[in-house]
């Protein structure tokens, strides 16, 4: 069995467009962004010329402006997107810094059947991300979630990129939750989910938000509901490796509380102690909350 497998030209746009004036179904593309002022204009305005104005596949663009501090707003507006800043988002629910709650906060300000999410700071992309994101969700009932696969160039060369994925995600993955093993990419940006799932899913604020939609669904619906697409190849910008150690945290974070081990994080947060130079840490204090499942507030 394992999880259904394809390639993004599997299927023809003419076809995919097809499919969904057949479902009825609408599209949102969500993009969320923390200080992507140099990179979300062009993600925003190829997706709306190549699949909002010259053909009907998107319904929406929306950038989620995550406590930027640049022009990521101002960018992403002029390229044609509708942005809304998380934290005013449903300022009844509060606000927490991080991508999963920008991706959480999306579902309040959107209206989409399927929810494309891709990550602002693309680098080595195209626009058929998109369709190949949805033809799984568009073609096959029973998928809930659809995650991106490629190959992705590391800062030294071809193939060397992703160090969480392969130092983090992909050994937690061979000991806690071996049935997502199948997975080229779990921690990939790139992913599409039928809003109906997303909101019924308990979303970690930060980095953990793909890991924890992947073990809820794989536990709840098994393989059959999800599948992963060969998009080709995508580099994207490269974190510090300490910024990578936070991200890392949440990651750990949130698996280990889905195989009920408890853990030293107090308060919704949990201090990490770098060591720069010496003996002298700076502390890195990483957010590890989650949030109840969307639907419960729509
Ligand atoms: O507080 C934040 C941090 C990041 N982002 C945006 O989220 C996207 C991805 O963030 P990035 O810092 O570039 O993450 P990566 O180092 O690329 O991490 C990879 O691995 C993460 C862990 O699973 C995934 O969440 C990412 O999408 C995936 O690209 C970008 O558009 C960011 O601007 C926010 O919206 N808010
Ligand atoms: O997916 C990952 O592991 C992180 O995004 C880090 O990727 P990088 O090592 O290519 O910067």
């Amino acid at each position: 069995m394992g999880i259904h497998a394809a390639h993004w030209d599997d299927w023809a746009l003419d076809a995919l467009l097809a499919a969904k004036s057949h479902a009825g179904a609408t599209v949102s593309l969500v993009v969320p962004a923390r200080n992507e002022a140099g990179t979300v204009g062009a993600v925003v305005a190829r997706v709306r010329q190549a699949l909002m104005q010259t053909v009907d596949l998107v319904d929406e663009i929306v950038v989620i402006d995550s406590d930027s501090v640049d022009g990521t707003f101002d960018v992403a507006t002029e390229a044609g997107a509708r942005v809304h800043r998380s934290a005013e988002i449903r300022p009844d629910l509060g606000s927490h810094p991080g991508k999963g709650e920008a991706m959480w906060k999306s579902l309040f300000v959107t209206s989409g059947d399927l929810v494309v999410f891709m990550d602002a700071d693309l680098l080595d992309w195209d626009t058929h991300f998109v369709p190949g994101l949805l033809g799984p969700l568009l073609t096959r009932p029973e998928v809930q979630l659809v995650k991106g696969f490629y190959a992705r160039p590391g800062a030294g060369g071809p193939l060397e990129g992703g160090r969480v994925t392969e130092l983090v995600a992909r050994p937690l993955i061979a000991l806690l939750f071996p049935e997502l093993a199948g997975l080229v990419q779990p921690l990939a940006g790139e992913w599409a989910v039928r809003r109906s799932w997303f909101a019924s899913l308990t979303v970690p604020t930060g980095y953990a938000v793909e890991l924890a939609a992947l073990v809820e669904t794989v536990r709840r619906a098994g393989q059959p509901a999800l599948a992963q697409v060969d998009l080709g190849t995508r580099a994207h910008q490269h974190q510090t490796l300490l910024d990578l150690g936070a991200m890392a945290t949440q990651i750990l974070a949130a698996a280990l509380a889905r195989v009920d081990v408890d853990t030293a994080s107090t308060d919704g947060a949990v201090v990490l102690r770098q060591f720069r130079e010496g003996l002298d840490p700076t502390r890195h204090v990483v957010p590890v909350v989650e949030r109840e499942p969307a639907e419960r507030f729509l």
